[in-house]
């Protein structure tokens, strides 16, 4: 029989019959680098099934572990909420949205916290609203409202988020007074701050979040005015059946969605560009894009108002009067073209986040002439967008100074 001492040449133990028990001395010293061989070999086993699965069960394991660990790290009981927020009292409430009511509050280590509670109408099951805080903690970016944790007791749902103090860009930019203090570089500030965030969420994230309802109330505002997104995540968190490239529910805000999504419950990257753009152009004209007229059974938003100076190359005439004189001529006409850009009526025409921060960058990018914006046709109470076969062609370039078409003008406007 082979045994691993003759395997090994080691004589054979003798007998340790009638003598003292002796210790096998020739095992150790073979089976201890055995064992190191089996335990290399073993670790090696489990690289190349890594590499070889990518995403290996090991990896989705340990990742599973790990979130269970984060989702307990972000989970807060009702008592500490009911302590941060004074019990949900009326003098900590500092606002109400479509999914609750939103409390200040200070945690035990002294951070202060905006607690928004859900509506017990919120239909999502308790492990799905877990598991899409895991998701949505993870994210962080400084011009993003980071979540920082949750509460799931009995029927409440509530989310902790960082609290941001100055309000959010609705507050400013449709008040008259309140508006005045938004000065041309703040907004030009805030613009590119709102690029930078959506650029996180749609390409530089480990996921890609479609916000599906940006809007000027959606945008908060820093000790330094600068932007945060909010609400990245909610429509997600709150509906079940919207989590797909199509949704029969459409969340959205009148006067932000897109077309396609308004149509047809189509979003995308491209449907919250369309939103963006008409922030944009909220920001610079100081009017918002909601209040629109009837034209012929139409529906005519703020921005097809926009449009028409576009065409007529009076661009700056949109400027908020409340910004006054002080402004970089080229800048304004810039984001003039890039909100119209971003409202193209087809989703191909419009440009990704990624080359709208490129164009706010740099100087020297030529930006492509904007056609003319969606036009929602009224149907009863409904509004859906007219189709529109024109506007399309070469036929309609339009007559506008020669430095609007060119994003590359350096020199601002004299003060
Ligand atoms: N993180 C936060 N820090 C400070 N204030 C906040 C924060 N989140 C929300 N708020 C305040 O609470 C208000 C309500 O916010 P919420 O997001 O619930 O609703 P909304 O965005 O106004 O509407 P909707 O839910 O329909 O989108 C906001 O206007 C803002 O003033």
């Amino acid at each position: 029989m082979t045994n691993l001492h003759s395997f090994t040449g080691a004589p054979p133990p003798s007998s340790t019959k009638g003598k003292g028990r002796r210790p096998p001395r020739a095992v150790f010293p073979i089976a201890v680098p055995l064992i190191g061989v089996a335990v290399v070999l073993f670790i090696m086993a489990l690289v190349f099934l890594k590499r070889r699965l990518r995403k290996s069960y090991v990896a989705m394991a340990l990742e599973t572990i790990a979130d269970i660990f984060t989702a307990k790290s972000l989970q807060y009981s009702l008592t500490e909420i009911q302590i941060a927020t004074n019990n949900f009292s009326v003098d900590n409430k500092i606002g109400e949205g479509g999914f609750g009511r939103v409390y200040k509050g200070v945690l035990g280590n002294g951070q202060e916290v905006a607690v928004k509670r859900l509506s017990r109408s919120s239909v999502q099951g308790a492990e799905e609203f877990k598991n899409e805080i895991v998701v949505v903690a993870k994210l962080q970016h400084r011009n993003l409202v980071r979540l920082l944790g949750f509460c799931l007791e009995g029927e409440e749902k509530i989310l902790i988020y960082e609290f941001v103090p100055n309000k959010s860009l609705d507050y400013f930019l449709f008040d008259p007074e309140n508006k005045r203090s938004l000065n041309w570089s703040r907004r030009y500030n805030i613009i590119g701050g709102i690029a930078k965030g959506l650029l996180y969420l749609h390409e530089d994230s480990r996921l890609r979040i479609v916000h599906r309802d940006l809007k000027a109330s959606n945008i908060l505002l820093d000790g330094n005015m600068s932007p945060k997104i909010a609400d990245f995540g909610m429509a997600k968190i709150c509906g079940v059946d919207q989590y797909e490239g199509n949704t029969n529910r459409i969340a959205g805000t009148v006067g932000y969605m897109a077309p396609e999504y308004m149509r047809r419950g189509q979003f995308s990257i491209k449907s919250d560009v369309f939103s963006f753009g008409v922030v944009i152009l909220e920001i610079v004209t100081g009017k918002k894009n909601s209040s629109f007229h009837m034209m012929d059974r139409k529906v005519l938003y703020y921005f097809n108002k926009v449009w028409k100076h576009w065409r007529r190359g009076e661009p700056l005439a949109l400027l908020d009067s409340s910004i006054g004189d002080s402004f970089a001529k080229n800048e304004v006409i810039q984001c003039v073209q890039l909100g119209l850009l971003c409202v193209e009526e087809y989703v191909s025409k419009r440009p990704t986040v990624a080359s709208v921060v490129n164009m706010l960058n740099s100087s020297s990018v030529t930006l492509p002439t904007p056609h003319r914006p969606a036009v929602f046709r009224s149907h009863g109470s409904e509004s859906i967008v007219e189709e529109l076969e024109v506007e399309q062609s070469n036929t309609e370039r339009i007559s506008i100074p020669s430095s609007v078409n060119e994003a590359s003008i350096t020199e601002p406007y004299p003060r």
